[in-house]
């Protein structure tokens, strides 16, 4: 049985890909305190005493407004370790599967980004460092391979989705979401079907887009989210401006893969078909 090394296996991503993973593979999930994701880190010795055929990373520091506050500490978790840690791969000859994330485009493009499309110019700095790991990655490992993933939901939250199925449960008869923002929502459960695609396939590697197929506006999602729950709630359109966050959002930063079918993967489903069965089977409020 081949066995995992997973970082970030207490977040949203990481704890339901831990649960997932086990089934199949004997899987290490060091907490932060057991393998810190910081440049201070030796991650090769502690990969030479743990022996992973892969390394899964998903740790990070993703809270896109804290990031925005917290340059530094972003810079070491989100840049700096990655690239001390895909160092470490390459010279034991480690597997890596590094996750990544639609913010690292700018979001201007106007039409949804493919692998081919350069990355840089997101406005906010959580978005920069995703673009610098990448940069670092495939420069200190070029058998990396970097997933990108985008407006992840799923059962840990909190999320986008866990946010507006709360304001239903708690009876809103009004919900605002911005109109003006556009991406591709990606199931966590939908990647922990896929990301095993990517462990047992020895010849892959680079950059992958794996998001559920589509695009979208927040107040999109959340009219589909609001219908699935059978919600008289009404939804309101708003633009980013009447909705100010710390850090500044990208316009558009949907995503579209052309390397799955190249390496002949399984596409993602569409979004909202996975949308819609996420909000059938998590209706009921967790207890
Ligand atoms: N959520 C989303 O919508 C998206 C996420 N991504 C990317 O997916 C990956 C997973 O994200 P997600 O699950 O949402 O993130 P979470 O914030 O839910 O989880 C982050 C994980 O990283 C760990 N972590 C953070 N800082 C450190 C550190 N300094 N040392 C060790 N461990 C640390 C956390 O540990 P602890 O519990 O101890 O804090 C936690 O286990 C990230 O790379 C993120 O950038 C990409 C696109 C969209
Ligand atoms: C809760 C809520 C938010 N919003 C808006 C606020 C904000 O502009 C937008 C997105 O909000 P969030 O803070 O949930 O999302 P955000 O932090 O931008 O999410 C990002 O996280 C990082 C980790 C990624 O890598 C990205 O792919 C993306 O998922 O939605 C509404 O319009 N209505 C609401 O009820």
């Amino acid at each position: 049985m081949k066995r995992i090394l997973l970082t970030g296996a207490t977040g949203r991503l990481g704890s339901e890909l831990l649960q997932g993973l086990n089934s199949s593979y004997e899987v290490c999930a060091p907490t932060r305190a057991e393998l810190p994701l910081s440049p201070q880190t030796d991650f090769y010795s502690f990969f030479q005493q743990t022996k992973p055929h892969t390394v899964v990373n998903s740790g990070a520091l993703s809270d896109v407004d804290y990031c925005e506050s917290h340059p530094e500490e972003a810079e070491e978790t989100n840049v700096l370790a990655p690239q001390k840690l895909a160092e470490a791969c390459r010279k034991l000859n480690i597997r890596l599967i590094h996750i990544s994330s639609d913010y690292v485009f700018s979001g201007e493009k106007g039409s949804p980004y493919t692998e081919e499309d350069e990355i840089g110019g997101n406005p906010n700095f959580y978005g920069q460092t995703k673009e610098g790991a990448e940069k670092a990655i495939l420069k200190a490992n070029p058998e990396a391979i970097l997933l990108r993933v985008a407006w992840l939901y799923g059962k840990k939250g909190p999320d986008f989705v866990s946010s507006i199925m709360d304001k239903l449960r708690a009876g809103s008869t009004r919900i605002q979401a911005v109109e003006d923002q556009f991406g591709s929502p990606t199931s966590i459960a939908d990647l922990c079907t896929h990301i095993p695609y990517f462990i047992e396939r020895e010849n892959v590697k680079g950059v992958f887009h794996l998001v559920n197929e589509g695009c979208v506006s927040r107040l999109e999602m959340a009219k589909v989210i609001a219908d699935e729950f059978g919600s008289v709630c009404e939804v309101c359109g708003v633009t980013s401006k009447n909705f100010p966050r710390p850090a500044k959002r990208p316009k558009n930063t949907s995503l579209r893969s052309l390397r799955l079918q190249e390496a002949k993967l399984p596409p993602m489903p569409n979004w909202e078909a996975s949308l819609r069965e996420f909000v059938r089977k998590n209706q009921k409020a967790p207890e």
